[in-house]
């Protein structure tokens, strides 16, 4: 379980997350959705420890990201926004330097570069260096560092950023699939995605939460003069613009 307590962030005078207060249980996958400076990316970094909260605490299946950073940050696996990796490497020995950090050595190294470069499609670019890849498969290597540990908790900013849209298609799968035992998070402005893949949905606006349920129960609460389309993603951005742009009171 993932215990978000009380954080708040300040830069100087301006609150950036406000309070933010939830837990996520293993099997869930939750769609961390809020429009621009919301406040979205500095959430998951405090989730992950690489940035400290102003006040509150982050617990990682009972491990404190501050006190017992070590094992606590041992569960994660993380892509952060951009993905950014060693632009000289090859994808290989990208992969290898990551799966030494996380303590991986000779078979067993080789074995999870195999299995992840397998798992992210990433076979046809292993050799290549980093920095001539596409945008997409930039992202695909971000994923493959962020699952190569097995970790029970995925932390994923804007995992499908820039990808196409068979790309798209795969790496949601590719979530629902690792989903099945462990906990993700999954930062995003492209609603479809949490229709396709959340089993819940947190809109943070301003940095608080202004709405909280499964992908259904906000749909249901989209007010029809925002509906453009009934389909499920359409209720879904009906509701966020209700929510976000009216400066609704935080729940
Ligand atoms: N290091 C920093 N110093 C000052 N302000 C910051 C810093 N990092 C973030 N902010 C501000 O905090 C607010 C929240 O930023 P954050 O990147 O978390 O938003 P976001 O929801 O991820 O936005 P986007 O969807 O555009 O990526 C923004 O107003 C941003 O300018």
């Amino acid at each position: 379980m993932i215990e978000i307590k009380n954080i708040t962030r300040k830069f100087e005078h301006f609150t950036a997350v406000d309070n933010l207060d939830f837990t996520v249980s293993e099997g869930e996958v939750l769609g961390f959705l809020g429009p621009n400076g919301a406040g979205k990316s500095t959430t998951m970094k405090i989730i992950t420890g690489f940035l400290a909260p102003s006040s509150g605490t982050v617990v990682i299946d009972g491990h404190d990201i501050t006190n017992e950073a070590l094992q606590a940050k041992s569960l994660i696996g993380y892509l952060p926004e951009g993905a950014p990796s060693y632009p000289d490497m090859t994808v290989v020995s990208f992969l290898e330097f990551i799966a030494e950090i996380r303590g991986y050595r000779d078979q067993e190294r080789d074995s999870r570069v195999e299995y992840v470069i397998k798992q992210v499609e990433l076979g046809s670019v292993a050799e290549q260096r980093i920095e001539t890849l596409s945008k997409g498969f930039k992202r695909r290597v971000g994923l493959a560092q962020a699952i190569l540990h097995d970790p029970k908790v995925l932390i994923l900013d804007e995992p499908t950023d820039g990808l196409d849209p068979n790309q798209k298609h795969h790496v949601r799968d590719l979530i629902r699939n690792l989903a099945k035992d462990k906990i993700v998070i999954v930062s995003t402005h492209i609603l479809e995605e949490v229709s396709a893949v959340c089993t819940r949905a947190i809109i943070i606006s301003e940095g608080r939460i202004v709405a909280d349920g499964t992908p259904a129960e906000l749909e249901a609460q989209a007010p029809e003069e925002h509906i453009v389309t009934s389909a499920a993603p359409g209720r879904l951005e009906a509701f966020f613009r209700h929510i976000t742009e009216k400066g609704v009171q935080a729940v």
